[in-house]
């Protein structure tokens, strides 16, 4: 029997950016090792998951995006492995997406780990942090991160994680043009680098001494040279945003999502509001750094 304390629990999937992404050597299992420091952001998606003894199976409903709500959805797949683990009785998922789609932001690696974690809780599974962490992996590279959250080194294909100190008070402003970009085929397409540098450890320095500008000194994304040649509008996007006075402007992981930096708040709202008039079919988020991955919503 299961011992269900409450019947449902309501679990936050915040987004994460790429403060530092380097590709290195393409590995024997098609994965490639990378270097990277993640950093969890506000925006969120939020998923509802309840007990429902009166469904034959796992249902998913999906709010506010057009993607699958079969065995093709990550939130699907993550449930499908947990039963090859536990007893998992039927449950009804509700999943409001306030991330975009195929971004750049691991909006679906962060729904993947907010139903392994919530599943846990809400059945009292006992599941040890390797083993969450494990599960993870196995869903994919970025899911580990983004059940950890707040901010990381990534090494491995992404899966391997030292903590590091979170992003010092700013406000990131992430601006998604209207179209999608595939990762498998940014990965396929980027030059591996030969010898990793010592940015991201620079990086990391910096942010164990609470100092935003060097860390925006050493900021960097190997996907950038790619996907800006597959779309130059995103070069004009980086420049627009720069003119508006961000202090740093980056891709996060494989894009298209640009991120831009600012201290202020007002100067980010007002860079948002232009923006939005100049740009209307772009979705546009101010956000600020997260301490955590996914957890309740309280
Ligand atoms: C690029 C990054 C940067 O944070 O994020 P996104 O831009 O997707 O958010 C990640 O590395 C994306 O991680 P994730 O989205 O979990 O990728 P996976 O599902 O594991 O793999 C998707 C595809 O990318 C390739 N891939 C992924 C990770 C890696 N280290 N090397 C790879 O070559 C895989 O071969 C696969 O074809
Ligand atoms: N729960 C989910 N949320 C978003 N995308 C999902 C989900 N499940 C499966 N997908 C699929 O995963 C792909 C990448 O989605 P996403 O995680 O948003 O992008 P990215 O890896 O660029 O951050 C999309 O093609 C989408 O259809």
């Amino acid at each position: 029997m299961f011992r269900v304390r409450d019947k449902t629990i309501k679990v936050e999937a915040p987004a994460k950016i790429n403060l530092y992404l380097d590709v290195l050597e393409k590995r024997f299992d098609g994965y490639h090792e990378v270097k990277m420091v993640m950093q969890t952001v506000s925006l969120c998606d939020r998923l509802t998951i309840s007990v429902d003894k009166s469904l034959e199976d796992v249902q998913l409903e999906v709010i506010n995006a057009d993607i699958p709500e079969n065995d093709d959805n990550l939130i699907i797949k993550s449930i499908r492995l947990l039963q090859e683990y536990y007893q998992i009785p039927p449950l009804k998922i509700v999943v409001d997406k306030e991330i975009p789609v195929a971004a750049g932001l691991a909006g679906g690696s962060s729904d993947a780990a907010a139903t392994i974690w919530g599943i846990a809780e809400l059945l009292e599974l006992q599941i040890k942090q390797e083993q969450l962490a494990y599960l993870a992996s196995e869903i994919g590279s970025d899911v580990p991160f983004c059940l950890l959250g707040g901010t990381s080194l990534a090494e491995g294909r992404g899966e391997k994680l030292t903590n590091a100190s979170t992003l010092p008070q700013c406000y990131i402003l992430l601006v998604k043009p209207p179209f999608g970009v595939s990762t498998g085929q940014v990965y396929k397409a980027v030059n591996p680098t030969d010898e990793a540098d010592s940015r991201a450890d620079k990086i990391i320095s910096a942010l164990s001494k609470g100092s935003l500008y060097k860390v925006i000194e050493n900021m960097y994304n190997k996907m950038e040279n790619v996907v800006f040649g597959w779309h130059p509008e995103l070069l004009d996007l980086t420049k627009r945003l720069l003119d508006f006075g961000a202090l740093t402007v980056r891709m996060s992981g494989s894009g298209p999502t640009i991120f831009g930096v600012f201290e202020s708040y007002l100067d980010a709202y007002n860079v948002k509001k232009s923006l939005l008039k100049e740009m209307p079919e772009h979705e546009i988020f101010l956000t600020t750094p997260r301490d955590k991955g996914v957890g309740k919503e309280h």
